[in-house]
């Protein structure tokens, strides 16, 4: 309703300001040049009085070649969260691999918008052409835009700051938007897929605390721009993940692109030729994203990509790497990724069982002291069995492989020891048999 009366509202202006025009034209052929002057300051302030909006128009394709505005594209999705509530008229746009939907305000809508206390006005709108290129070919080209509205007297603060901040939340919200990529390299290119992992840092079976303390690392990181500016260093962080097989140091990298809405650049290194390619590749790379370098095992030259960039290697093989590879600066946290604790095996239980508590955790809290199993593996016992599934079977399943690993721990151990002590009698035997001789020879 409001809508409608503020267009008939422009008509009626737009109606009295022809008949303005026409007269204003009439007066300039018959009346002195003084006078004239004067009335066309006097109108002009009039005019203001009358009409005392400023508009700003912003098209979607700009420049001589044409390219769409970023500007307007930034708009289109910073309105699209308050006009899906004000527009009656929507257009549906599906996101992230038909994910999501996102609406913005169709042609020729309005919507009111507010900053710090001051009412403006969006409204969009399209001018079509006609053109015929060909005899029997005619093209209709649509170029849309924004046109926003708003009282003179606030020009400083919706020019300056409603306009960064429009542009800012615009950006931010695409960002969240988007459809995010896994990239992979064969040899010096990049190519992609769309990443769609769905482990998060809730589903990561991890002691609490250090959990925590990661997801802070991240936060801190993705919003530290500034800070990275002021002290001169470039915004990256190495991340070194280590441990055995199947402890999840590839679950963490989906969990932290998760957390942070950030690209995978999978970089396979065994494919790169010398460090010319390895330099394209990295320039190639987007900001906010995670840069994934497995199984590293010797230093890398890693200066040529740039800002807002995770950089994040792992291994199996933690004490077997170059200390000047995994120097601070190079990797900044070394993240230990471990067999399975009792507070790692509560959050696979919630989330494969939905259970927090049973009779027989008590069990599984003690046998973890003494076997050691991967998060993988204890996992695996927890997958579904039986039809109609039960919670019950996969804890004994997993107590079972539990005790058959503790067992073999303790034959291990005991074979170790034995082979321990009859190394050591040899030894003692050849001392022997070394003094024997000799003290038989004095
Ligand atoms: N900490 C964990 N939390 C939740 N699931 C886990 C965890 N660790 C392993 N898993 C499960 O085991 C599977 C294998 O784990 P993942 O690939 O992350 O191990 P990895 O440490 O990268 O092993 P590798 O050294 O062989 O690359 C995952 O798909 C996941 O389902
Ligand atoms: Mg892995």
């Amino acid at each position: 309703m409001i809508h409608l009366k503020q267009g008939d509202m422009l008509a009626q202006v737009g109606s009295v300001i022809a008949s303005i025009m026409f007269v204003w034209a009439m007066f300039k052929q018959y009346f002195p040049y003084e006078l004239r002057d004067r009335l066309e300051k006097y109108t002009q302030k009039v005019f203001a009085f009358v009409y005392p909006y400023i508009q700003i128009t912003f098209h979607e394709f700009t420049g001589e070649r044409l390219m769409r505005s970023e500007a307007y594209s930034a708009i289109e999705t910073y309105l699209s969260s308050s006009s899906s509530m004000q527009a009656k008229r929507l257009k549906a746009e599906v996101v992230k691999n038909n994910q999501s939907l996102v609406l913005s305000m169709d042609d020729n809508e309005e919507v009111a918008d507010e900053f710090k206390g001051v009412k403006l006005w969006w409204a969009s709108g399209k001018n079509v052409f006609k053109s015929q290129t060909f005899s029997f070919h005619q093209f209709t080209d649509e170029k849309r835009y924004y046109k926003l509205r708003f009282h003179k007297r606030h020009r400083d603060l919706i020019i300056g700051p409603y306009l960064n901040h429009v542009l800012k939340e615009g950006r931010a919200l695409k960002v969240r938007n988007r459809q995010r990529k896994l990239y992979t390299n064969s040899g010096s290119y990049w190519s992609h897929v769309v990443f769609e992992h769905p482990a998060t840092f809730k589903t990561l079976a991890m002691e609490p605390e250090k959990k925590k303390e990661i997801i802070e690392d991240l936060i801190t990181f993705s919003q530290a721009e500034e800070f990275y500016a002021r002290i001169g260093r470039a915004w990256k962080r190495g991340y070194l993940l280590y441990g055995p097989p199947g402890t999840g140091k590839s679950t963490m990298i989906a969990a932290m692109a998760n957390l942070l809405n950030y690209d995978i650049y999978d970089l396979e290194l065994t494919a790169v030729k010398d460090n010319t390619e390895l330099r394209k590749l990295l320039i190639e790379t987007s900001s906010k994203s995670v840069v994934v370098i497995e199984d590293i095992d010797c230093s890398l030259d890693l200066t040529a990509c740039g800002g807002e960039r995770l950089i994040v290697f792992t291994t199996n093989f933690v004490e077997k790497l170059d200390p000047a590879l995994i120097r601070k600066g190079r990797m900044d946290k070394h993240i230990e990724l471990s067999y399975c604790s009792f507070e790692a095996f509560k959050v696979l239980a919630k989330n494969y069982l939905q259970l927090e508590s049973h009779h027989l955790f008590d069990k599984i809290s003690d046998l973890l002291k003494e076997a050691k199993m991967t998060p993988a593996d204890v996992a695996e016992h927890l997958m579904p069995k039986t039809v109609p599934w039960n919670a019950e079977v996969c804890l004994e399943s997993l107590i079972g492989a539990l005790e058959t690993a503790k067992e073999e721990a303790k034959l291990k151990a005991e074979e170790g020891q034995r082979e321990k002590e009859s190394s050591s009698a040899r030894e003692e035997a050849k001392e022997a048999d070394n003094k024997g001789p000799i003290s038989g020879k004095e």
